[in-house]
């Protein structure tokens, strides 16, 4: 089921670019991302697509070039301004989960609403609805370690989640994992967005993860190619 899309867009890149050093990741990188729609970056290794998606982000500056996010344009905003902005409107789920080894499953997942100030009871109580639609409730009061690698990522997916964010970004998020383990986390995190209308940004190297999304565009030599959006 793909997701109409309709207005402007919620997150757009402009004219990205970004240098280390001698290497040239993002060379006038453009994309739009709408509401609710779940895009897969796809594309060579060393393209661009992880800068892109940090760019988009806000984790990463770009050189030159704009990333504006319901119209309010991130690069120009405070540091302050912008991991507030990271921290209620965006979610991150990565490779490996990052999940906080010293917590437990449900304590990881609870924090980012514990962060923005919710109560315990009601963080845990919204961390184990989530744990639970993810089909991961029985490692709730277990601690990371002690969780198998696709158990780990439906956690992170659940933290991700757990603040209602407009977008999560997805990096490789099951780069680490076999694929069937993999196909169940894209599975539950595209059915989990589309519940709540959150868009989902995704990079991945596998056609068969990128088969979940609504939309592929392809990064190269720091580029995008958009069929959608050509330029
Ligand atoms: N922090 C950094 N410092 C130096 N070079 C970097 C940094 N981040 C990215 N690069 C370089 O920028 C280019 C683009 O990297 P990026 O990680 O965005 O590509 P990618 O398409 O996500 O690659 P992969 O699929 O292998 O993860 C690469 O040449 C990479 O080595």
């Amino acid at each position: 089921m793909t997701t109409p899309r309709t207005g402007s867009p919620l997150l757009v890149a402009d004219d990205l670019t970004k240098t280390f050093g001698v290497t040239t990741a993002l060379d006038n990188a453009s994309i739009q991302v709408h509401a609710g729609e779940v895009l897969a970056l796809m594309g060579p290794s060393g393209s661009g697509k992880s800068t892109l998606l940090h760019c988009l982000a806000g984790i990463v500056a770009p050189d030159s070039g704009r990333v504006t996010y319901a119209g309010q344009d991130v690069s120009a905003m405070s540091d302050v301004r912008r991991s507030a902005l990271r921290r209620t409107e965006f979610g991150f789920v990565f490779q490996f989960g990052q999940l906080v080894p010293e917590l437990t499953c449900l304590e990881n997942v609870a924090l980012p609403l514990r962060l923005t100030g919710v109560g315990r009871r009601e963080a845990h109580r919204r961390a184990t609805d989530l744990l639970t639609r993810l089909e991961v409730a029985d490692v709730a009061r277990k601690r990371p370690g002690q969780a198998s690698g696709g158990q780990g990522q439906r956690v992170a997916v659940a933290r991700a989640l757990v603040t209602d964010p407009k977008v999560v970004f997805a990096d490789e998020p099951t780069g680490a994992l076999d694929s069937l383990n993999g196909e169940r986390v894209m599975q539950l995190l595209v059915t989990a967005a589309r519940e709540t209308g959150t868009a989902v940004v995704l990079v991945t190297h596998e056609a068969r993860v990128a088969a979940y999304s609504d939309r592929e565009a392809v990064v190269r030599d720091g580029r995008v190619r958009d069929p959608e959006y050509a330029r």
